[in-house]
């Protein structure tokens, strides 16, 4: 079974594509889901994320996103601690998962691959991309966070451009029925390349 990777920047259309793929039959594994899933149900991540971030990591039992969001993506050395607390707790859930899944290939959408060098991961990369504006405004739209907010998780994630040359299929994400043309196309090109 190969491995894809999808990503793409903040508000790029990440979860937007991977339910394409996932209508098209493909097992899509969904990171920053399954990071949250386990930063609320395993123990010792409970207990890391306590240590860095005090008891206000968690409010009444439930991880306090808010609070460690603002607190991170101000603060370079604190988001790589994060990192590095979640990131291979997910690597290693990302594989189990692997093992119950049934079909040429998965997709693993994931925000930070480029970032994570994690490339060699990977049998093919998908990256979805859309103008930054685009982007700001749909998650204004989505989310109650703010302009700053966004720019600030931005700053700790590659441009589109030092990305595109890394990856093997490019999604633009403007129009929703071309996307679905594209995700059809990439799906089509991914099975015949086995
Ligand atoms: C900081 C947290 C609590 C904020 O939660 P929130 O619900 O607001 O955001 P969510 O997880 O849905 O992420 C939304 C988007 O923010 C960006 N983002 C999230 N984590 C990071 C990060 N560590 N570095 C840069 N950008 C990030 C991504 O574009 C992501 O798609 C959460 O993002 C988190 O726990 N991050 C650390 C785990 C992680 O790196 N997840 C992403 C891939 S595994
Ligand atoms: N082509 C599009 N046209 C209009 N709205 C779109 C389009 N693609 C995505 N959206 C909307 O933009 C928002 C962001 O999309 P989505 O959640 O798929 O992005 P994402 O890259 O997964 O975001 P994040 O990085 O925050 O996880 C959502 O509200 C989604 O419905």
């Amino acid at each position: 079974m190969k491995i894809v990777g999808l990503t793409g920047g903040i508000g790029s259309g990440k979860t937007t594509v991977a339910k394409m793929f996932a209508e098209l039959g493909v097992p899509v594994y969904n990171s920053d889901l399954e990071a949250k899933k386990l930063m609320h149900s395993s123990k010792t991540i409970r207990n890391k994320l306590k240590i860095l971030f005090g008891e206000s990591a968690y409010l009444d039992g439930k991880l306090n996103r808010g609070y460690i969001a603002k607190s991170v993506f101000n603060d370079q050395d604190l988001l790589k601690a994060l990192n590095g607390i979640v990131h291979p707790a997910v690597r290693r859930h990302f594989k189990k998962w692997c093992k119950k899944q049934d079909h040429s290939y998965v997709i693993q959408e994931t925000a930070l691959l480029f970032e994570n060098r994690a490339q060699d991961l990977y049998d093919k990369i998908i990256l979805v991309v859309a103008p930054k504006e685009v982007r700001i405004d749909r998650l204004l739209e989505r989310d109650q966070s703010t302009r700053e907010d966004i720019l600030a998780r931005m700053e700790n994630q590659l441009e589109d451009k030092e990305k595109i040359p890394l990856a093997d299929f490019i999604i633009k994400n403007t129009n929703l029925e071309k996307t679905g043309e594209r995700v059809t196309e990439v799906n089509r090109a991914i099975l015949d390349s086995y």
